[in-house]
């Protein structure tokens, strides 16, 4: 991605402090999906990284992961594969709990959308500790798929999350437009 495409993007993202907690500085991203070309550029820009990386499903993870990761999906000409907070799937689920930056959740994922044959991109907004990410990666392997990768539009490197998803990874790229 070009440097005016990073700038266009990060003018968009607005900082909340002491959002939902204190002590946390909220990333918002609503005034980047409210402009059109920033996006799109988004969009394009995450599609690529799933093209480049061979990926045949996206996974997006409930709720802001939906937002990006659907166009994402589409644009890349791949299925789409939702992660959601616990009970809201109607069929047969696999869940894992994981923990956050402002509390605890658990995920879950459809047993039958993922097969053997599939490499999995996981999109997501923000990652900050990576316990979301880490959960979503686990969810992937245990329903028999492949990680292709984890593709964010921003990285809070202070939080570590790059650190601690590593041996999640397992050598799988890890791709943050924007590194804050
Ligand atoms: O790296 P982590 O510390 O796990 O945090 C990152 C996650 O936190 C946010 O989701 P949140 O659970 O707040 O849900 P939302 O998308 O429904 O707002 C964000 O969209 C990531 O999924
Ligand atoms: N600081 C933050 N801003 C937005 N989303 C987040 N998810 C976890 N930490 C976050």
């Amino acid at each position: 991605m070009t440097g005016g495409a990073q700038e266009l993007l990060l003018s968009r993202i607005r900082d909340v402090p002491d959002y939902p907690q204190p002590g946390v500085v909220f990333k918002d991203i609503t005034p980047l999906l409210a402009d059109p070309e920033a996006f799109s550029v988004l969009t394009e820009a995450l599609a690529e990284v799933c093209v480049r990386h061979g990926a045949t499903k996206v996974v997006g993870l409930e709720a802001r992961g939906f937002i990006l990761g659907a166009p994402v999906a589409v644009r890349a000409g791949l299925g789409f594969i939702p992660i959601r907070k616990a009970g809201k799937l109607p069929g047969a689920t696999l869940s894992q709990a994981y923990a956050l930056e402002y509390g605890t959740a658990e995920i879950e994922v459809h047993a039958e959308d993922l097969t053997p044959d599939d490499r999995v991109m996981v999109i997501d907004d923000v990652l900050a500790t990576g316990g979301t990410a880490a959960a979503a990666m686990e969810l992937i392997r245990r329903g028999g798929a492949d990680v292709a990768g984890l593709a964010v539009l921003m990285e809070l490197g202070f939080l570590g999350g790059r650190a601690r998803l590593e041996p999640t990874l397992a050598g799988a790229p890890l791709e943050a437009l924007l590194a804050l």
